[in-house]
This record gives C-alpha cells, structure tokens and sequence, in this order.
C-alpha cells in the first residue's frame, strides 16, 4: 500500500447555484417507471454512461460486488415478465380483502415494454471471505449493490431515461433463465427506456396505495424516538 499521499487530494468546495439545483431536480423528479416507456433501443453511450454511474457509487471495502446483465433480447425479456406473473400471482394472495383488489389493480412492472433489462447482481465472494467494513454485517455488501442502482436511477432521470425497479420474482427463476451461479445474489431486475412524461408523485401515491411519511415523524434527536 502506498503512504497518504496529499498530492491525491484536489479542492472540493459546494456546487454552483445551478449546479446544486440540477443534483435536487434530479432526485425530486426521480421516478420509478412502469408503464411510460417509449420503444425505441437506448444509444450505447447513454447505456455506458448509466453504467459509468453505477460504477462510482460506494462500496463496503471497495468491494465494488456488482455485475449488470444487459437484457435486449425480447424473448428473454418475455421470460422474465413470466416469471414476475407467476410470483406476482402468488404476491398477491398475500394481501386480504379490498388490499388484494387494490393490488391487483397496480401495474407494476414494464419488463416487455421496456427496450432495455438490467439485472444487477452482488457477488458475496468478489474480494475474498474477510472484507473490510463488512466483518460484523454480511449484508453490507447487498447494500452497496443497491447504492450502485441509486446512483443508475439519477444519473437516468438527468438522461431523460425511465427506471423501475422490479422485485417480485423467485430469484430461483431470475437465475435460471439467465443462468446466473447459485453463489451470487439478484439485487434488481431493472426495466429501462427513454420516457417523454413521468408522475409528479410516486405511481402508488397517485393510485392512493400508500402515502410519503412527513420526514420530520423520522428524525429522532440523540437516541431512538427523541423527538427533541
Ligand atoms: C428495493 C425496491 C424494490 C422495488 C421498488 C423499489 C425499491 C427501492 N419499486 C419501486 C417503488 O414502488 C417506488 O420506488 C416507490 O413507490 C416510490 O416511488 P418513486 O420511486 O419515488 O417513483 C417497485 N415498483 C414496482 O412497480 N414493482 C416492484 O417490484 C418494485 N420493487
């Protein structure tokens, strides 16, 4: 390991004004995406530059765990949203009453719409069983996988690309159909594409499924429920 080096710092003050408003607008107006895709494929540069993205986000011990399987291919993609019918069939049958006729209602995926799937991975094993940050929770990695996905989802919105992220599978199936080893864990089954309208507000909120919590009911003060 080479000694601290200050030669590798460089100056870091605030952003401009416009600068700091473009990183706010980008977060605010973020949206998760399931039915606004427009077909037409995604340039590759704009792939790499999500990818870029992705990349630099933080990892426990520069783990860096990630892999991303780009799915173009419409027969693929047409397994996968079978596979997410079947689990969502299942899913379902969770909730009880008038909450499962809500859910069932709820669109919640655009894995064929879509012209393009991502599935982002986390590999436990990437830089060896003792990882640095990650000795006393083993999920640290999993959490730095999704700070890649966030940092995909932002970079997204400045790009004009829609992102929805979609979970309701048997990762069983997810692996199978696209032959992804035992070992490694599926983070995310991205769907993406170039969006010309996004909801102002969450889709669930707008089909009144669940409402934002007022942030200030979340901080605490000094110690777990300390409110001042
Ligand atoms: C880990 C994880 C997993 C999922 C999601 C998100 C995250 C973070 N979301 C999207 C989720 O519903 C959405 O983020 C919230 O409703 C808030 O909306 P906005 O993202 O702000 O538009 C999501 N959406 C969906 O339609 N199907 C899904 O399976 C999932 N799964």
């Amino acid at each position: 390991m080479r000694p601290f080096d200050e030669d590798a710092l460089s100056a870091a003050s605030g952003f401009s004004l416009a600068e700091r408003e473009a990183v706010y607008h980008a977060i605010m107006t973020r949206r998760d995406v399931r039915g606004q895709f427009r077909a037409d494929p995604l340039p590759d540069g704009v792939v790499q530059r999500l990818l870029m993205a992705a990349h630099h986000a933080p990892s426990v011990g520069f783990m860096q765990p990630w892999n991303f399987i780009l799915v173009k291919s419409a027969a693929v993609r047409a397994r996968v949203r079978d596979a997410f019918a079947s689990a969502n069939d299942e899913a379902a049958l969770m909730f009880a009453g008038e909450r499962q006729q809500a859910y069932r209602a709820l669109k919640l995926e655009g894995i064929v719409e879509a012209p393009l799937g991502i599935c982002v991975t986390c590999d436990p094993t990437r830089s060896g069983s003792v990882v640095l940050g990650r000795t006393h929770n083993p999920k640290m990695d999993s959490y730095s996988t999704v700070c890649a996905i966030q940092n995909l989802w932002l970079a997204a919105r400045a790009e004009g690309v829609g992102i929805g992220w979609v979970s309701i599978f048997r990762e069983g199936d997810l692996k199978s159909i696209l032959g992804i080893p035992q070992h490694i864990e599926v983070v995310a089954w991205l769907c993406a594409g170039f969006v010309d309208r996004l909801y102002d507000e969450p889709e669930l909120s707008v089909k009144g499924w669940r409402q934002r919590l007022p942030l200030d009911e979340l901080v605490f003060h000094d110690g777990w429920g300390l409110y001042t």
